[in-house]
């Protein structure tokens, strides 16, 4: 439904994005991850129609945002990273001021305010001055402005950025349930934001993008030995042995120093870092409870998003001799110097 053609932004200094080529499917959810500067809302106003781009184009379902502007725009809510709330309104009154401009009909503006009043979990708040809201609540009310008019394509910067803990879940929870009726891109610097919410990641690097493929690829890699660490209790001297020529893993013992390993010598914790990509998590069980060690915790170990950025943006390998996963479409630039040509 969405395709991105050559799209290029040249801001002054030769910063900007340059020649992104991606396309997405209806019912798609794809993050769009990287870092600092890395160009993502700059791809985003461009893929709204909110910037004019210096080459290229992006299609709607064949409409293009640029040149058929007001009809592309209605099919596509934009959600900024600051949305452009009006604080001296009403939520009602923000709502129905959205709609107007959205072009929602006069007829239908009280049932789709409600809608979304409903939908967003913003009942009981129809009164209240937007600037009197907490930073999660003016969330929804700017994703309840940007779904008034029902696009198809929903775009959000950085949804969860500056909130609470609880109101990430509240909000990753909403975009769950728009990524039902809608296609959406978010950006985010979050990793597991993207392992939760999406089914497809992008990531962008210096303007071009680097990476295109699903997120299990990006965070673990199917051509990554598969590792785990474990936490066991009283293992103690055992762990050697036990370990020692395991057909599926190697084990290291991870030093830990924190007040809790302190208050529990008898516990410990290993990396075990698997010869192959196979998960042998349900081997380790079998292993562990025959000897008789109960687990305390199992973890399976992902590559950080700094690792994979250091990875995909530099020729450097990252700590721990982490390799790129393969599965993940790395994308080839034959000039990679940070400008854009
Ligand atoms: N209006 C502008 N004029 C000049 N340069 C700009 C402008 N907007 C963005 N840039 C530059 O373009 C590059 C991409 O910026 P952009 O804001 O798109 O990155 P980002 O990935 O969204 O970053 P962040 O995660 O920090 O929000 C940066 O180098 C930025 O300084």
């Amino acid at each position: 439904m969405l395709q991105v053609n050559q799209l290029s932004k040249r801001f002054e200094g030769g910063r900007g994005v340059g020649e992104l080529n991606f396309s997405m499917q209806r019912g798609e959810i794809v993050g769009f991850l990287g870092p600092n500067g890395a160009g993502k809302t700059t791809s985003m106003r461009l893929i709204t129609g909110y910037l004019q781009p210096t080459g290229g184009q992006v299609l709607l379902d064949s409409l293009s945002v640029h040149d058929q502007g007001r009809r592309a725009r209605s099919r596509i809510g934009y959600l900024p990273e600051n949305p452009p709330l009006y604080h001296d309104m009403t939520v009602y009154g923000y709502l129905s001021f959205v709609a107007s401009l959205r072009d929602v009909p006069a007829r239908e503006q009280k049932s789709r305010i409600s809608e979304m009043i409903s939908r967003l979990g913003l009942n009981g708040r129809e009164r209240q001055l937007v600037r009197s809201l907490s930073k999660g609540y003016k969330q929804r009310l700017g994703l309840a402005g940007a779904i008034i008019h029902k696009p198809d394509l929903l775009v959000l910067d950085e949804p969860t950025s500056g909130l609470d803990p609880n109101q990430i879940l509240e909000i990753r929870q909403l975009i769950r349930e728009l990524g039902e009726q809608h296609t959406v891109l978010l950006s985010t610097h979050i990793l597991p934001e993207v392992n939760t919410l999406c089914n497809r990641v992008l990531i962008i690097n210096q303007g071009k993008i680097v990476l295109d493929g699903s997120p299990d690829a990006i965070a673990g890699g199917t051509d990554e030995p598969f590792k785990v660490a474990v936490e066991l209790k009283g293992a103690g001297s055992r762990v050697e042995s036990l370990f020692h020529g395991w057909e599926h893993a190697t084990a290291e013992v991870l030093t830990d120093n924190t007040e809790k390993a302190k208050a529990n010598p008898e516990t410990v914790r290993l990396l075990l870092t698997g010869r192959s990509a196979e998960d042998f998590r349900e081997s380790l069980f079998y292993l562990l409870s025959e000897a008789g060690i109960p687990v305390l915790e199992m973890k399976k170990e992902n590559l950080s998003l700094e690792q994979i950025f250091q990875k995909l943006t530099t020729n450097e390998t990252p700590a721990q001799n982490e390799e790129l996963p393969n599965d993940g479409k790395e994308v080839q630039h034959e000039e990679d110097d940070g400008h854009l040509s």
